[in-house]
Order: C-alpha cells, then structure tokens, then sequence
C-alpha cells in the first residue's frame, strides 16, 4: 500500500492520535515531493542485504547509518527526546529516516503553513528537504525502529521554528517558490 498522509485538525487532543479532520482529507504522494519530500517504499526485512537500498544510498551519497529505537521502556530520557521531536523545526540538512519496526507519525508544513500528517510504517523511507518545518511523534502503538541516514559525518542540531534567515530555510522556500511558479506556468501554457 502506498503511503498515507492527510491533513491534520488542529487540537488539543493527544499527539500520538490521527488528528483527522472531519471529512477526511488525503495528501497525495505528488503533493508531498511537490513539497520535496521523498519517499519509497522498500523490504524492511531485508535491510541487511537489500539491492534497492544500496542503490538510494549510493546515488544520494547516504554513507553514515545508524539506528534509534523509540519506546518508553528501552529509550534513555524516553519523554524528553518525544518533546523535542515534537518542537516545530528544521535542519541544515535533508532528514532521512527508514521505518524498520513499529510505526510513527511525520508532521510537515505545506505551502500555506498547513501541518500534513505523514504514517510513516514499516518498510517505509522518507526524505525531509532541508529546511522544511517538521516534527514527529510516535501513535498510539508507542514504538518505531528507525534507520537514520546521511551524507557524512551527521549533526541532528534541530533549530526551532521561526528560522526565516536560516540560510537552509531560505533555500527551502526560494526552490518551493520555484516549483510553484513552473508548475503554474506549464498550466497556463497547456490552456493556451
Ligand atoms: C525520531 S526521528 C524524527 C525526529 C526528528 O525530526 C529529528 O530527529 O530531527
Ligand atoms: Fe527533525
């Protein structure tokens, strides 16, 4: 099955629910990489010997790994660390994760500073672009093993929200703002 994400309703309810709103309102796959986020959907059991990994980590030059479990039993400072995932922020670089157990919840904004919920599952791989706002939280199931990938020597420093100078945010929105102007323009021209 392919990837879910949605719009959330914003409230005060517990973070580690859907936060659907009311009707339901699904985010494509096209919209999230129209937003820069990758995604693909891979055999976690196989992470060990998977050809299709070696591919994405090679051509992306993803040569550091490692791996986080998330859940109240086995992780240290397990409520602190979930506090700080779940602070708005960006990163100076791209956020790789690939869901190897368990399941937990992406939250990214869209263009019009809307929150979009993404369920991140076993077997599924994400790209967060540099400098997009974003946060994450575990469901209700309260447990995910994660693969984290990066280019180099990683640095996971989260600068919290607002990072308008942030020269990563700064890109992040000039390359958004492009993608939306082009994607208007092929429009305009397909109506003529
Ligand atoms: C638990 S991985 C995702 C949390 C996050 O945004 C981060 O580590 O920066
Ligand atoms: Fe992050």
């Amino acid at each position: 099955m392919a990837i879910e994400a949605w719009y959330m309703e914003e409230n005060s309810e517990d973070q580690r629910l859907p936060h659907h709103r009311n009707p339901q309102e699904f985010v494509s796959l096209s919209k999230l990489e129209e937003l820069g986020v990758l995604y693909w959907r891979l055999n976690p059991k196989n992470y060990d010997n998977d050809e299709e990994l070696r591919n994405i980590r090679e051509s992306r030059g993803y040569n550091y790994m490692d791996f986080l479990d998330l859940c109240p039993e086995k992780t240290e400072n397990y409520e602190e660390k979930l506090k700080n995932f779940y602070t708005e922020h960006i990163h100076a670089n791209e956020e790789i994760r690939y869901c190897l157990e368990g399941s937990g919840y992406f939250d990214v904004r869209d263009k019009d500073d809307r929150w979009i919920r993404i369920w991140i599952k076993e077997g599924d791989m994400i790209v967060l672009p540099a400098g997009i706002y974003h946060r994450f939280t575990l469901d209700t199931d309260n447990y995910v093993k994660l693969m984290r990938l990066f280019v180099g020597e990683p640095v996971w420093t989260p600068f919290n929200r607002p990072q308008e100078e942030h020269p990563a945010r700064k890109s992040y929105v000039m390359n958004l703002m492009e993608n939306l102007m082009e994607e208007r323009f092929s429009v305009a021209l397909e109506a003529h």
